[in-house]
């Protein structure tokens, strides 16, 4: 619930309000109330007691001639026959009214925020391990690979970090459900978009940066994209910073400079990792002790540091962070499975130059014999990682490679294909059916030492084309029938 007078009361604190317009006049004070029990940004989805924000690029006017609600929000004056709440950034005022919709979801949880180019998910998933083993399984999760609000049941999100009214309602949502804490992915679009404007976390934690979604509707430079991802650093009450990243100096010197307590790990800090086997390691620093993880990769463990450092901060012990870390295992994330002669079938969501480099890094070492990738790249977004799969595919002479299609929208697959091959001196295979592919590589191989890599789609359940989600069993379903 919020009432008008409210809303503009946020607004004009926030300096965000401009003017109620109103049949072509501008008012400061709007005399009546109203009572809004529905916040939407879909006039689709509306009432004649919900408040409207017209917000994005592809909104457009004829979308407010029938509206039902009563009240829109937005940056243009639209000139209909419903007074419009106009303000200098829609997005914001979204965040503040559904933060006071739905009373401040975010001060009765105790939230850890990831950002990072690579590992969100995978920490967020060790995270939540962790604090279940502390709260009794009272932890909610919002990624990339799933949601759930309540610890049981898990659904698919549209976006990592959702659009702020469906963010708070879930939060609200996740209290109801006595969910005590909850681990959130935060995107660098979500802060680009104000998705989390005004929202402060208990903890953030910063795991990498490198070049990546970096196009047209992303972000413009690498500059606008780490900066963007920086910003959860001023909304962070305790952070975790990897002090081997590029750039780390600036971390350091923003969080000194503002008197933010934190925690580095990794080479030249205090939390370091000190030995690293395939499936454990054993780490010095605040947080001291031997683990078992399931996940291969050095990669894997340093996530694993990371998230470590930021429970503890929460209050988990260091055998709640044991326990959580070894049970932990994330949907599509380094999944190994065998077939009956016992090649390994490796499932992994590596969908850039950098992940598909580590990825096939952590394989090689322990597969002597054959090693057959599966990989398509993303049509209509992410075109620079075509070059990067080539270049990764060409330093890896040992791969037999069979390219296939992964989300390709509006582009033909084999376009993309020939593209990613224009960088490799060998011959890559095509096969248009990602199943198709799957079942092919499946065939090459034959005994332990061999190895299929199937990356990309990790545990995606569909394959985008023409801007539609066609249904996919998903590359471990498909990879299972063929074992
Ligand atoms: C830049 C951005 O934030 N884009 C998101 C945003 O779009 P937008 O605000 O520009 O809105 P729009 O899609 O142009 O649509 C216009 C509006 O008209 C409304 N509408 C539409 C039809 C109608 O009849 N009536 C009506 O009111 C729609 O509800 C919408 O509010 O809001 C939409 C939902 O409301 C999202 O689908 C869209 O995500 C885009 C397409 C997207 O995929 N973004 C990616 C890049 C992204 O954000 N990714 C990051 C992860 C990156 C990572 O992996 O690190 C993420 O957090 O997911
Ligand atoms: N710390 C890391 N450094 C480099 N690569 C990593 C790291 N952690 C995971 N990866 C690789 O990146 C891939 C994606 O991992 P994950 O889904 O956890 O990251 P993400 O940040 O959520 O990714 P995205 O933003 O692309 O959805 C994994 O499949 C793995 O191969």
């Amino acid at each position: 619930m919020i009432k008008l007078q409210e809303a503009l009361e946020i607004l004009k604190k926030d300096e965000n309000f401009h003017e109620v317009a109103f049949k072509k006049d501008y008012y400061y004070n709007w005399e009546e109330d109203f009572d809004f029990d529905q916040l939407s940004y879909d006039s689709r989805n509306t009432s004649a007691s919900t408040l409207f924000f017209a917000k994005g690029l592809n909104f457009k006017a004829e979308y407010l001639e029938d509206l039902a609600a009563p009240f829109y929000v937005s940056e243009i004056d639209y000139e209909v026959d419903i007074p419009a709440v106009i303000v200098s950034n829609v997005k914001r005022a979204m965040s503040l009214l559904a933060q006071a919709f739905y009373d401040y979801p975010q001060n009765e949880l105790k939230i850890l925020a990831l950002t990072g180019t690579k590992g969100k998910t995978t920490s967020a998933y060790f995270a939540k391990s962790i604090l279940d083993e502390m709260n009794g399984q009272k932890t909610a999760l919002l990624s990339t690979a799933e949601t759930t609000l309540d610890g049981k049941n898990f659904f698919k999100s549209e976006l990592t970090t959702p659009e702020s009214l469906d963010l708070l309602k879930m939060m609200r949502q996740a209290v109801d459900n006595g969910m005590t804490h909850l681990v959130m992915e935060v995107s660098s679009q979500a802060y680009k978009t104000e998705r989390v404007y005004a929202i402060n976390f208990d903890v953030g934690v910063f795991l990498n940066i490198s070049p990546d979604h970096i196009g047209p509707i992303e972000h413009p430079t690498l500059e606008d994209y780490f900066y963007c991802k920086r910003q959860l650093l001023h909304h962070s009450g305790y952070f975790v910073a990897n002090s081997e990243m590029t750039h780390f100096n600036i971390i350091k010197q923003e969080l000194e400079t503002l008197g933010i307590p934190h925690a580095f790990y990794g080479k030249n800090s205090e939390n370091q990792i000190v030995d690293s086997q395939a499936h454990d390691f054993t780490t010095k620093g605040l947080v001291n002790g031997h683990f078992d993880i399931r996940l291969l990769g050095k990669f894997n463990q340093e996530n694993a540091l990371a998230t470590a450092l930021a429970t503890q901060h929460l209050g988990a012990s260091i055998a709640q962070i044991k326990a959580g870390l070894a049970k932990a295992v994330v949907p599509g994330r380094m999944e190994m499975l065998a077939t009956k002669d016992g090649a390994r079938v490796y499932v992994d969501y590596a969908h850039n130059g950098i992940s598909l480099k580590n990825l096939v890094s952590v394989v090689e070492p322990h597969h002597s014999g054959k090693i057959v990738l599966v990989l398509g790249a993303t049509g209509n977004k992410g075109e620079s990682r075509r070059k990067d799969f080539g270049q990764v595919i060409e330093e890896h002479q040992r791969l037999e490679v069979i390219l296939t299609q992964d989300d390709s929208n509006h582009e033909d697959p084999k376009t993309i294909a020939d593209e990613i091959a224009s960088y490799v001196t060998r011959p890559c295979d095509f096969e248009a059916d990602r199943a198709q592919a799957i079942r092919l590589a499946i065939q090459r191989v034959h005994d332990k030492d061999d190895a299929v890599i199937i990356a990309g789609k990790g545990a995606d359940k569909f394959q985008l084309v023409n801007d539609e989600r066609v249904p996919y069993p998903g590359d471990r379903a498909v990879a299972e029938r063929y074992l």
